[in-house]
């Protein structure tokens, strides 16, 4: 994105108030045309009510929303040009599916000929092609889906805005459903922001994650920053890396109750809070590292995950490929590795 040109979405110090708590605290949010950004966060941390003050379901206490330049802080829904698929935005039951598309077309007053072939046109790339006559109450969950997301962008909307937009559908379904949509924003040049409680979801489908955290956003990065560099404790363990440690750093070696934990040259010196990633627990014999007992293992797919107790301190997790796992009870030692190791803030 160059200078000057305006990002589609920006969010400048948008707060919501409900009583004295404050369920968004001054966000500042900038969403470049054609990219596609994840919110993520624990229940309740305002991800929905950013979606809803950006769409303008929610009124801003204080701050602007600026679309493509343009100040739409007071504007209503209907004219804001953002498209909403969302959870409560259920189909139209007495419709039929080529209904539920052209709606936001005839809304808008597009020309009967206009609708049937734009109908015509999402029903092919959300891949129910022809389907216009059938009734919704005869689709599967994730032909509802389909036919909703068509149904958004019909009218060619500048933003799309999805809140939880595979939420009810089965894995599979959902795991496939998003590479397709990745795609498809991709080829129509699609700006998205989504909510999503499903964090695989969220860094498949992003160009950007957001992280919010009682009505803040707590980090924001590409999918692989987020997920390499978590900034803080709170993100870190939001994602589920819970082998987080007190440090005092000197040079390029961490003092901790799990012993020397190395870290990359140039680290900021002093005390520090460290997260050693799984992937930088090395399994090696008991008498080469810190010695540890294997207290759980938990199949992941392509890893095992080996939880140990140490002597002292937390217990760690460390990643081990699927036929090099111990079994539980099993003492074994861990050697860390510096370039999975984070230094966290605050
Ligand atoms: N209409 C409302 N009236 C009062 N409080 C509200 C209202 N809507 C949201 N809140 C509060 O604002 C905070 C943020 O809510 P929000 O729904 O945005 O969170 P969320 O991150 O989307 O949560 P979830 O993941 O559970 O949907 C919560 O504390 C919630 O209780």
């Amino acid at each position: 994105m160059t200078e000057t040109v305006a990002p589609l979405l920006d969010l400048e110090a948008a707060t919501v108030r409900f009583g004295a708590r404050a369920a968004l605290d001054a966000v500042d949010l900038r969403v470049a045309a054609r990219e596609i950004v994840c919110v993520l966060g624990p229940s309740g941390s305002g991800k929905s009510t950013l979606l809803r003050a950006v769409a303008g379901l929610q009124p801003l206490d204080s701050g602007r929303v600026l679309l493509e330049g343009a100040d739409r802080t007071g504007t209503p829904v209907h004219r804001r040009g953002v498209g909403l698929m969302f959870q409560d935005h259920q189909l139209f039951p007495q419709r039929d599916v080529g209904g539920n598309v052209a709606f936001g077309l005839r809304m808008r007053g597009a020309r009967r000929a206009e609708q049937t072939a734009r109908v015509e046109e999402l029903l092919e790339l959300v891949g129910l092609p022809g389907a216009q006559g059938r009734s919704v109450a005869t689709l599967s969950g994730g032909e509802q889906q389909r036919v909703a997301l068509a149904r958004a962008l019909a009218p060619r909307p500048a933003l799309l805005m999805l809140d939880e937009p595979l939420g009810q559908l089965d894995r599979s379904l959902r795991e496939r459903l998003v590479v397709e949509l990745r795609q498809l924003f991709g080829q129509l040049g699609t700006t998205v922001l989504a909510v999503t409680h499903d964090q695989g979801e969220a860094f498949a489908l992003a160009d950007r994650v957001v992280v919010m955290r009682d009505g803040r956003i707590a980090q924001s990065g590409t999918p692989l920053e987020v997920w390499q560099r978590p900034a803080s404790e709170f993100v870190a363990r939001f994602l589920g890396f819970d082998n987080v440690v007190e440090a005092t750093i000197t040079g390029e070696a961490a003092d901790t109750v799990w012993g020397k934990v190395p870290v990359v040259p140039g680290a900021r010196q002093g005390p520090a809070r460290l997260l050693v990633r799984p992937a930088g627990v090395r399994l090696v014999p008991a008498a080469e590292g810190l010695p540890c007992t294997v207290v759980s293992r938990t199949f992941r797919g392509h890893h095992v995950a080996v939880r140990l107790r140490p002597a002292e301190g937390p217990l760690l997790e460390a990643e081990c490929p699927l036929r090099e796992a111990p079994e539980v009870g099993t003492e074994t030692g861990a050697v860390f590795a510096a370039d999975e190791v984070v230094l966290l803030e605050g």
